[in-house]
């Protein structure tokens, strides 16, 4: 069961990344008026369809994230940040190519002005003008402008340093430039934020972010690109509500954006075509025709969890469920039996579960180390991908961070957190043995999540497909633990979320969680499904450790008892 949900959310996921290849090219580049829209979107629908069914069969057997090579925008507040002052320089490179535009176009008209001042007046036009050729005031005006007006034409516009430098900016930061799908996933984090965080629309559009007024506010032209990106990636109702937003907005600033003639046929459309369909499912007999108006990013019980927590609402639980959990939660100093690190500096231990053991450990980290660790990462960041089966690795909604990995090798920095992870949990994270994967750090931008899925690779897929596992994984075995620590606060969101248990951890700079995927008898634990809320507001950067299994045997030793 766990499997069929842990795949139908990917599925859910891939459906609306591929959507989102194919549609949004259509509503957002045609005119309403087009007759083949409703066609076009029709047959990129059913052209989703087949490739999602080709997805499928790759995505069931495995999740595992891997690094990649191409980068895109949204997904990091790093790389924002780098554009932001990208725009800056642009802005101050364009101004100055403006001021030579005017400088030009001064020359010009000075041109112009002096020659309709002399020899351009009606009364010296045809042969009148001829007349005028021994005269020498017009000779000396007409030598002038073509001497000393002329060349300062050439001149300045010949010179062309300004739009260079323009060019040389650009140029220079080609590989950072945001690219249509930037711009598509950065409208989709939008929505994802309205949905998980119940956000009124126009609230957001004014630029008041749960109570807080951002001072950034969206034109009607803004809302007006958010409806169509939403209409093409089927989130049909909220297009309607942007449409509407933008109409507001037109009215508001007096058509400046974007006018109320431009904004009312995309709405109109948008309303027929949801009519239309609302019918057809009608016909069809939905029970729940009005759900299907809309693509959901994962419609089973985790995610409706997930976003539950994610708004700090608490789900019902029976009363000795609920009984276990508040008697299973507690604080206490710990020095690991003794161990030589923590006798000076006991750890701060916040326990969340028992079975299985989740706890958070606070002050793990300083913030020396973590800016160390972020330096480091800054350039390497690239955004994460889900690794399917036959190793093709793709990027996906499921998952909408950056990541960047590290060895012990590649700085010593990462050498000494190892043996600090040891001393706190007792397991090995020995890299060169792979007792534990290379440490991954992850940067979540704009609406930045990972939905509910389980760190456990192999125990994941069900018992028959077992037997298809890489060398890699049969040598060091699944991942039987995650130590996460996180490298910034959130101002708002971001929280990491156990659906089944109902536990939701708040990022906390300079702490880390820690959690059992596995039983000692080795199979998966599937109450520790869990997820990464969108960030709201500010940034997220955590680091990852897998520790894996067979390293452990004696850290950890295995228990044919199947509850421990
Ligand atoms: O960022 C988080 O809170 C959780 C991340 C996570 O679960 C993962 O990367 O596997
Ligand atoms: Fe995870």
């Amino acid at each position: 069961m766990d499997n069929d949900n842990h795949s139908i959310q990917l599925i859910n996921q891939r459906q609306q990344q591929q959507q989102l290849d194919d549609c949004h090219q259509n509503f957002i580049r045609s005119s309403p008026n087009s007759n083949n829209n409703n066609n076009e979107l029709l047959f990129n629908k059913i052209f989703a369809i087949i490739i999602l069914c080709c997805c499928c069969l790759l995505i069931h057997q495995h999740d595992g994230v891997i690094p990649t090579v191409q980068c895109d925008i949204f997904s990091s507040t790093a790389t924002i940040q780098s554009l932001m002052h990208l725009e800056r320089h642009l802005v101050t490179s364009l101004t100055l190519y403006m001021e030579n535009l005017e400088e030009r176009s001064n020359q010009i008209k000075m041109y112009l002005s002096e020659f309709a001042y002399s020899a351009g007046q009606k009364r010296f036009a045809g042969t009148y003008a001829d007349n005028l050729m021994d005269n020498p005031l017009q000779a000396f005006q007409l030598v002038k402008r073509l001497t000393i007006n002329w060349n300062k034409i050439v001149k300045t516009v010949k010179k062309d340093d300004e739009w260079q430098q323009v060019d040389q900016l650009m140029n220079s930061y080609s590989m950072l430039l945001p690219k249509q799908e930037d711009l598509n996933g950065a409208a989709l984090a939008l929505i994802r934020l309205q949905d998980t965080y119940n956000l009124s629309l126009t609230d957001m559009a004014d630029g008041y972010i749960m109570g807080k007024d951002s001072s950034i506010r969206l034109s009607a032209r803004d809302c007006l690109y958010l409806g169509k990106n939403a209409f093409n990636n089927g989130y049909y109702g909220h297009s309607l509500e942007w449409f509407d937003e933008a109409l507001v907005r037109a009215h508001q600033e007096g058509n400046r954006t974007a006018s109320v003639d431009e904004i009312v046929p995309f709405y109109q459309l948008a309303i027929e075509y949801i009519d239309r369909l609302d019918n057809e499912l009608r016909e069809q007999n939905f029970p729940r025709h009005s759900d299907k108006l809309r693509v959901v990013e994962g419609d089973n019980e985790d995610y409706k969890r997930y976003q539950m927590l994610c708004r700090g609402e608490e789900f019902p639980m029976d009363k000795t469920e609920l009984k276990r959990r508040t008697s299973d939660q507690r604080c206490y100093y710990s020095t690991n039996n003794g161990h030589p690190y923590l006798i000076l500096k006991p750890l701060k231990v916040e326990q969340f579960n028992s079975e299985p053991f989740i706890a958070m450990y606070y002050d793990v980290i300083s913030d020396k180390e973590i800016e160390i660790i972020k330096e480091l990462s800054m350039p390497m960041l690239t955004r994460a991908r889900v690794l399917t089966d036959d190793k093709d690795n793709e990027i996906s909604t499921v998952r909408v961070s950056q990541t960047a990995w590290f060895t012990e090798a590649n700085e010593p920095l990462i050498g000494q957190l190892n043996r600090r992870i040891e001393s706190i949990t007792g397991l090995s994270v020995n890299m060169n043995k792979s007792d534990c994967e290379l440490v991954q750090i992850a940067n979540y931008g704009i609406g930045g999540h990972y939905v509910p899925h389980y760190d456990y690779l192999i125990k994941d897929k069900p018992e028959n497909q077992r037997t298809n596992i890489s060398e890699k994984d049969q040598y060091a075995g699944d991942r039987i633990a995650t130590f996460m620590f996180y490298l910034s606060d959130v101002e708002v969101g971001g929280s990491t979320v156990f659906t089944r248990l109902g536990i939701r951890v708040n990022p906390v700079k300079g702490a880390a969680i820690f959690w059992y995927n596995l039983l000692r008898n080795g199979e998966g634990i599937i109450d520790t499904i869990h997820g990464a809320c969108p960030v709201l507001i500010g940034e997220k950067w955590v680091a990852n450790y897998w520790i894996r299994e067979h390293g452990q045997i004696f850290h950890r030793p295995c228990s044919l008892d199947p509850t421990k």
